[in-house]
C-alpha cells in the first residue's frame, strides 16, 4: 500500500451483557475504528440469546435474595460464562471472526457506596429482603465493607460469568468485570454507558438526554459538544424501567405474561395520579446524583408495597399497570427537572422499554415541546446499545483508554476499565 493512501484501522469486537430484566445475553458483534471524538462503529450483527428457563429461574432467585451455598454461586457462574461463550460464538456466524470481546456480565447484586441507608428504602418490607441478603452474603468473607479514607462503606457490585472461562471457552481474549474499578476508588461503578453515550451520541449544538429504560432506567444528559463538555455531562440511574411492570404483569397473569407487550394493557387503563405522587415520595427519587441502584430496591418486595397500595385505591389490574408506568415516565421527568442543569432539547430513548409505545406516549406528555425518539431514529440501535457499548469499553481497555465518567460514577477520578484474559485457542464450536 502506499504510503498516504490511509485505511482506518479497525477491530472487530463482541459486546455481551444480560441486563437487570434477565431476559437474556444481548451480543453485538461490531467492527470499531477511532477512539473518542473519532469513534466510529459499524454494528454487523445483534440478537438475544435467552437464557435456559432454570438458569434464569436461579438468577431471578439468587437477585432476590435467596440464600445459596458458594458451591451454587460457582455453578451459576460458570453456567453463565457457558451461555455468553456460546452467544459469543453464534454471534460471529457467517462473519470474520472478532479479536476481543467486552462481557458485562449478569448483575446479581449491586450496592451503592455509602451503605444500604443512602440508598432509600421503601419500607419495612425492603429491610426484609435486605436481611436475607446480608444471610447469603454473612455466609462469605464478602461480608466486610472496606472503607474509603473518609470511612464511607465503598459500594459492591458482583456480576457473573467470569471472563476467564469466556477467553477459554471462545479462543478470544476478554475484557469482563467493568465496575470494580470504578468502586474501588469510591464510585457507583455505574452507570458505565454514558462515555460510550457522549461519543456515539453528542450533538455540537443539541443538549441530549439518553434515556435507556432496561430494568432499571438510566440517563445521560449530554450537553452540546463544545467546550469543556465532558465534565458537564451527568448521568444516574433515574429508578425503575421495566422492572416493577414485568413483575406486576407476571404476577396479573398467573404467570401467563412476562411483559406488557407495547404498554397495551397498560394503555387500557388509567393511572392513579395520587398514588404516583405518593411514590414520588420515596428516598431514592430526591436522593441527588451521582447515584444507582437495582433490583435490590425495585424489586419483588416494593412490588408487593405498591400492590398493597393499589388495593387502599381499588385499582383493577389495567389501572395498575397504567399506575406503575406512570412512575417510571414521571420519575424519569422528575429527576430530569430536580437534578439537570438545564432541560434537554431531544431526548433518545433506548432499551426494551423504549418499545413501549404507551409508556413512550406518557413520557411525551409529560415532557411538552421537547421530542422524544428512540436511537434507532438517529441511527444507533436502542435494543442493541449497551451490547455495544461493553464492545467499546473492552476496546478502550485494550488501548489503555479510560471508560468510567466520574460525574456519571461519583468516582473521584478517570479508570481504566476491566479486566483483561487472554486465550490462545477455542475449545467450542460455531452453532448452525
Ligand atoms: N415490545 C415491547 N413492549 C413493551 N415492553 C417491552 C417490549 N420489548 C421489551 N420490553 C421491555 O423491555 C424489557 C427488557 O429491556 P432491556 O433488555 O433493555 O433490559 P435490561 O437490559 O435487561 O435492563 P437494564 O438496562 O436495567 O440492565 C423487557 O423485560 C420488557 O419489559
Ligand atoms: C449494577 C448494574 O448492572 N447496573 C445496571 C442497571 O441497568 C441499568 C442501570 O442499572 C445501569 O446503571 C447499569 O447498567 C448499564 C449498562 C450501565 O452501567 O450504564
Amino acid at each position: 500500500m502506499h504510503p498516504t493512501e490511509e485505511t482506518a484501522v479497525s477491530t472487530r469486537v463482541i459486546g455481551l451483557i444480560s441486563g437487570t430484566s434477565v431476559d437474556g445475553i444481548d451480543a453485538a458483534l461490531v467492527e470499531i475504528s477511532g477512539t473518542e471524538l473519532d469513534l466510529k462503529i459499524e454494528l454487523l450483527a445483534g440478537a438475544t440469546y435467552p437464557y435456559p428457563a432454570q438458569l434464569r429461574e436461579k438468577i431471578l432467585a439468587v437477585g432476590a435474595g435467596v440464600a445459596i451455598s458458594m458451591a451454587e454461586l460457582a455453578e451459576i457462574d460458570d453456567a453463565i460464562a457457558q451461555v455468553f461463550a456460546q452467544a459469543a460464538q453464534n454471534i460471529q456466524l457467517g462473519h470474520q471472526p472478532a479479536t476481543l470481546i467486552g462481557s458485562h456480565g449478569q448483575t446479581v447484586y449491586h450496592r451503592p457506596p455509602g451503605g444500604a441507608g443512602e440508598q432509600g428504602s421503601r419500607g419495612a418490607g425492603e429491610q426484609g429482603e435486605q436481611g436475607r441478603r446480608e444471610i447469603l452474603i454473612s455466609n462469605s468473607s464478602l461480608a466486610q465493607r472496606p472503607a474509603t479514607a473518609n470511612s464511607t462503606p465503598l459500594g459492591y457490585s458482583l456480576q457473573l460469568g467470569r471472563g476467564a472461562l469466556i477467553a477459554h471457552l471462545t479462543g478470544i481474549t476478554t475484557v469482563s468485570n467493568f465496575r470494580v474499578a470504578d468502586i474501588a476508588i469510591g464510585g457507583h461503578g455505574a452507570p458505565l454507558v454514558p462515555r460510550v453515550d457522549a461519543y456515539l451520541l453528542s450533538h455540537p449544538e443539541e443538549g441530549r438526554c439518553i434515556q435507556n429504560i432496561g430494568g432499571i432506567g438510566n440517563v445521560a444528559y449530554i450537553p452540546p459538544r463544545h467546550g469543556d463538555w465532558l465534565s458537564k455531562i451527568r448521568a444516574w440511574d433515574t429508578g425503575p424501567g421495566n422492572s416493577l411492570l414485568d413483575l406486576a404483569v407476571e404476577h396479573l397473569s398467573a404467570g401467563a405474561k412476562t411483559y406488557d407487550e407495547n404498554g397495551n394493557w397498560a394503555a387500557s387503563g388509567t393511572p392513579c395520579h395520587p398514588l404516583v405522587e405518593q411514590w414520588l415520595n420515596q428516598d431514592y427519587f430526591h436522593l441527588p446524583p451521582p447515584k444507582s441502584t437495582g433490583r435490590e430496591l425495585f424489586g419483588v418486595t416494593y412490588l408487593h408495597e405498591c400492590l398493597k397500595d393499589a388495593q387502599a385505591y381499588q385499582l383493577n389490574a389495567a389501572d395498575l399497570l397504567a399506575t406503575l408506568t406512570e412512575l417510571t415516565a414521571a420519575s424519569i421527568v422528575h429527576s430530569y427537572r430536580t437534578f439537570l442543569p438545564e432541560m434537554p432539547q431531544r431526548v433518545l430513548l433506548c432499551g426494551g422499554g423504549s418499545r413501549n409505545l404507551y409508556l413512550k406516549r406518557r413520557l411525551e406528555l409529560l415532557l411538552p415541546s421537547i421530542p422524544v425518539l428512540t436511537t434507532d431514529e438517529i441511527g444507533l440501535s436502542a435494543d442493541f446499545k449497551e451490547a455495544i457499548a461493553f464492545a467499546i469499553l473492552a476496546y478502550w481497555r485494550h488501548l489503555g483508554i479510560p471508560g468510567n465518567l466520574p460525574t456519571a460514577t461519583g468516582a473521584p477520578q478517570e479508570v481504566l476499565l476491566g479486566e483483561i484474559h487472554q486465550s490462545q485457542y477455542s475449545v467450542i464450536r460455531h452453532e448452525q
